[in-house]
């Protein structure tokens, strides 16, 4: 089957078409998506420009009405399109529909924002005058997702942009294009006008530069790779686009002497190799005090042995594959530095499925130092790394001790350790008794240094970007 852009309310042929294989059988062809070239980026932005001023004056539950509406149908074809998008991206289905839900819960969510963008009104310092804070649209948003939630990140960037008033270009990860395309039917079917969400699959390279900096693009919302966002920043910033950014993690997991060890090896088994390790949230610096470092590692090794690599889509598999050839390739080209800078591996081996895939079984580096470059750069697979420190202050410094700063975890059954935990942590998210990935839909997501740029995703703070303060003064 073809599946076509989404441009100006209608369906369009893309200049080429791509297939979209999955990554757990390289024979399964998804379908052929469409790609777009500049010429029809450009046309999207011009669409999502003319149709800006009339979304925004309608009334808001109106565009309430829309976002439920895609909500509910979310929800209603959750195992369906879990099934897609397992098969797409390679989470395991019971990870592919518990994301569907959740983008279900983040269109409703939002959906109620549009009724909840209160203003404030105050007493001027001038007698006889008031003063109105009011939240207005910033306009075109130009919204680029990754691959590994294929369906929660548009969700996350799209609902809120639309509950606003803004219209949105929406350009999904290439290797992902089947949820994509279907968030953008179902709102479509929903109700949206024509012009107020536009999707455009095709090559980041090719058009990634157009979205990012046509000068009627208000603002970009990005999710991805370091470098690729800071070009998205020098290119926006460059005719005054608003931006945000989300680029990745290397988080911390403490585990104290005094952790449960059960629910730290849980905590760390499935905050490090979840979703296939593919996170950003991802817990890939497991950091583990000296009193109780080999009775986790003992542990965790077993635990980690548990693991069934497999198909997504097959009922046994607890971890999907790799999404492709060239981020297998980076896991591996990290496991074998690791090793050449002294760690030991456990798994980390390269696996025959039912099918030809691309299967990694999980790997774990011990005996590693926080300065090995596996602890110091993103890997973003299947791969977490020990760390043994003396005690807590050498834990908190290692952990800190990051160019990233998105979450950080840590495992103990001490109040006051796990209150300095959060109060001297530097990442942007703090778990305490919990892995570092897992997040909820209406809190503030999002963190510090390299991790993250602009204002927070998520929640009720997605307002602080998708909105533009106006003050106005009325003279009675
Ligand atoms: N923080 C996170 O959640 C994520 C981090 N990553 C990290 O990035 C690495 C590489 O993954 P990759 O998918 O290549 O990441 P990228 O940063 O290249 O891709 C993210 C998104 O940006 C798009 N893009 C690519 N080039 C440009 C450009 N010049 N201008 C605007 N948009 C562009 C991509 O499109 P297209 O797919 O068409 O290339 C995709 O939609 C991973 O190994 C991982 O380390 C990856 C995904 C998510
Ligand atoms: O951990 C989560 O729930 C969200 C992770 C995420 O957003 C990401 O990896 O990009």
């Amino acid at each position: 089957m073809s599946y076509l852009n989404f441009i100006d309310g209608t369906w369009r042929e893309g200049v080429t078409m791509a297939p979209n294989i999955s990554p757990s059988d390289l024979s399964d062809v998804i379908g052929e998506f469409a790609r777009a070239d500049a010429a029809q980026a450009e046309e999207a932005i011009g669409a999502a420009a003319a149709a800006q001023p009339g979304w925004a004056s309608l009334p808001p539950g109106e565009r309430f009405a829309v976002l439920d509406r895609a909500g509910d149908e979310l929800q209603a074809r959750a195992d369906e399109l879990g099934e897609l998008l397992a098969r797409e991206e390679g989470k395991t289905r019971t990870e592919g529909t518990a994301e569907v839900k959740r983008a279900s819960q983040i269109l409703k969510f939002q959906a109620g924002e549009t009724l909840r963008n209160p203003g404030e009104v105050l007493p001027s310092v001038r007698p006889g005058v008031e003063v109105l804070v009011s939240r207005e649209p910033v306009g075109v948003v130009s919204i680029i997702t990754p691959w590994n939630f294929p369906i929660a990140i548009p969700a996350w960037k799209i609902a809120p942009a639309l509950a606003y008033g803004n219209c949105v270009v929406f350009k999904p990860a290439e290797l992902v294009p089947a949820s994509a395309w279907h968030l953008v039917d179902i709102l479509h079917r929903a109700g949206l006008p024509a012009g107020v969400l536009n999707l455009v699959m095709g090559r980041g390279r090719d058009i990634g530069d157009i979205l990012v900096g046509d000068p009627r693009v208000d603002a970009v919302s990005f999710t991805g790779s370091v470098d690729t966002g800071h070009r998205v920043l020098a290119t926006a910033q460059a005719h005054g686009a608003r931006v945000q950014l989300e680029m990745g993690g290397k988080n911390p997991l403490v585990i104290c002497d005094d952790a449960d060890l059960d629910a730290a090896v849980a905590g760390a088994r499935e905050g490090a190799f979840g979703s296939t390790g593919q996170r950003c949230t991802a817990s890939s610096r497991l950091i583990v005090t000296a009193g109780v470092h080999d009775a986790f590692v003992d542990r965790l090794s077993k635990a980690v042995d548990q693991i069934t690599v497999g198909h997504a889509l097959d009922a046994e598999t607890t971890m999907g594959p790799v999404v492709d050839e060239s981020q297998l390739a980076q896991d591996l080209r990290y496991i074998e530095l690791a090793t050449q800078q002294g760690a030991t591996l456990v798994g980390g081996d390269l696996v025959e499925g039912r099918t030809k895939g691309h299967y990694l079984s999980p790997a774990l580096a011990l005996d590693t130092r926080n300065t090995d470059t596996i602890n110091r750069e993103e890997v973003f697979g299947p791969v977490a790394s020990v760390i043994r420190v003396d005690d807590l202050d050498e834990a908190i410094e290692v952990a800190n001790d990051t160019e990233f700063g998105l979450t950080s975890g840590v495992y103990t059954s001490s109040l006051s350790t796990s209150t300095r935990f959060r109060q001297q942590s530097t990442a942007g998210m703090v778990m305490v008794n919990l892995p570092t990935a897992g997040v909820d839909f209406h809190v503030p997501f999002g963190g510090r240094r390299g991790s993250s740029y602009g204002p927070r995703e998520q929640g009720r703070g997605a307002r602080d970007f998708y909105t533009t303060t106006k003050t106005t003064y009325v003279a009675s």
